[in-house]
């Protein structure tokens, strides 16, 4: 019965249009940059004035990804197909914090992005995981959670590469305590070594860098995590497999783009959901593959308006196919 659904889903797939999304979003504290990062992938080069975010602002990136060999009009699984990235840029003032999971919905991918000359802006994705892990819906969950219970794969962006870098590690970022330890620092009571303790660090010291505001960002790492959405949404079969997220071969690839991967797959392990696969809104086994239907066209804004009762097509895909070398992108696409 399960093989005939199947069947069914991929003929009503090939039926429609040749194209999916994935909801990816983005998030971090107040001027961290993340609508100037999104700007930047997005139009591939980088805003001088952004405006202050109000609610959340969505931007689209299209991509491709299949075979390209293939027709996509054929009725074969394996064609080159278009896929519309949907970049969530969340507000991070304060004064949108008791609404804002309104867009914590159908999630398939967050990007944290913190300001690497303020390191309160690194310890508070804690928080953000947190509040998108118990106020947000998920489409193609992993079977267990992330930081703060995050159920779906992740990276980290530290971004303002540019002011760190002249400021060095150490420099001020307007937080009350850096500018103590600074001060402490030249009084010359704490050696320079020493760090005065924080309270709670995001899990994984390592992360994409970033200068958004000099259009530098590793634009392979980021297409990487976003290939990896995609075949988890569209052409993965068993998404509810315990710890996928170190086993399938694409998400070894996301796990790679943070330094400190162990550490992440080991809080993977500690905060495994399996007890109560509900209790973060994980559905059963191909869960959102069987109500949803692609955006209709390809029309760039569309995806934004599908509704949260859609399902998942599915496409059929080789292992060897997963993601085609002319697909992926050059190291020379890397710009840091
Ligand atoms: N020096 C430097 N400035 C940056 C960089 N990225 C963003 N900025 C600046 O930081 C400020 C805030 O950037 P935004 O992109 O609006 O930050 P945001 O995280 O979207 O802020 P909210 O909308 O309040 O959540 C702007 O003045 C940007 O020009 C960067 O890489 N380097």
């Amino acid at each position: 019965m399960f093989r005939r659904e199947r069947e069914r889903e991929f003929k009503e797939f090939n039926g429609g249009p040749p194209c999916g999304q994935v909801r990816v979003l983005v998030v971090g504290d107040s001027g961290v940059g993340k609508t100037s990062l999104v700007h930047l992938i997005v139009k591939g080069f980088s805003t001088a004035c952004p405006p202050q975010t109000i609610g959340c602002t969505v931007g689209v990136k299209h991509t491709k990804y299949g075979s390209p060999g293939s027709s996509s009009s054929s009725l074969k699984g394996d064609a080159e197909r278009d896929f519309f990235i949907e970049l969530w840029d969340v507000s991070g003032h304060e004064r949108y914090k008791d609404c804002r999971s309104l867009f914590y919905s159908q999630i398939n991918g967050v990007i944290f992005v913190h300001d690497l000359s303020q390191r309160r802006t690194k310890t508070s994705l804690q928080q953000w995981a947190s509040e998108i892990a118990t106020t947000g819906t998920f489409s193609a969950p992993l079977s267990s959670g992330g930081p703060g219970g995050l159920p779906v794969p992740y990276i980290v962006i530290g971004n303002k590469a540019d002011i760190a870098a002249k400021e060095g590690t150490r420099g001020s970022s307007g937080n009350l305590v850096d500018v103590a330890r600074q001060w402490v620092e030249k009084q010359g009571l704490l050696p320079p070594s020493e760090e005065l303790p924080l309270t709670e660090s995001f899990p994984g010291s390592g992360s994409l860098i970033a200068a958004a505001k000099e259009a530098r960002y590793d634009k392979e790492g980021l297409m990487k995590f976003f290939r990896m959405l995609i075949k988890r949404r569209y052409f993965s079969d068993d998404l509810s497999t315990p710890n996928t997220w170190s086993i399938s071969p694409a998400l070894r690839t996301s796990q790679c783009l943070d330094e400190n991967s162990d550490d992440d797959h080991q809080l993977y392990r500690r905060t495994s959901l399996s007890g109560d696969p509900y209790k973060y809104n994980m559905l059963p086994p191909l869960p959102a593959q069987r109500n949803l239907t692609p955006p209709p066209t390809l029309y760039p804004q569309q995806p934004v308006s599908v509704t949260e009762s859609y399902s998942i097509p599915r496409f059929s895909f080789t292992g060897s196919q997963e993601i085609n070398s002319s697909t992926r992108s050059k190291r020379a696409d890397i710009n840091v």
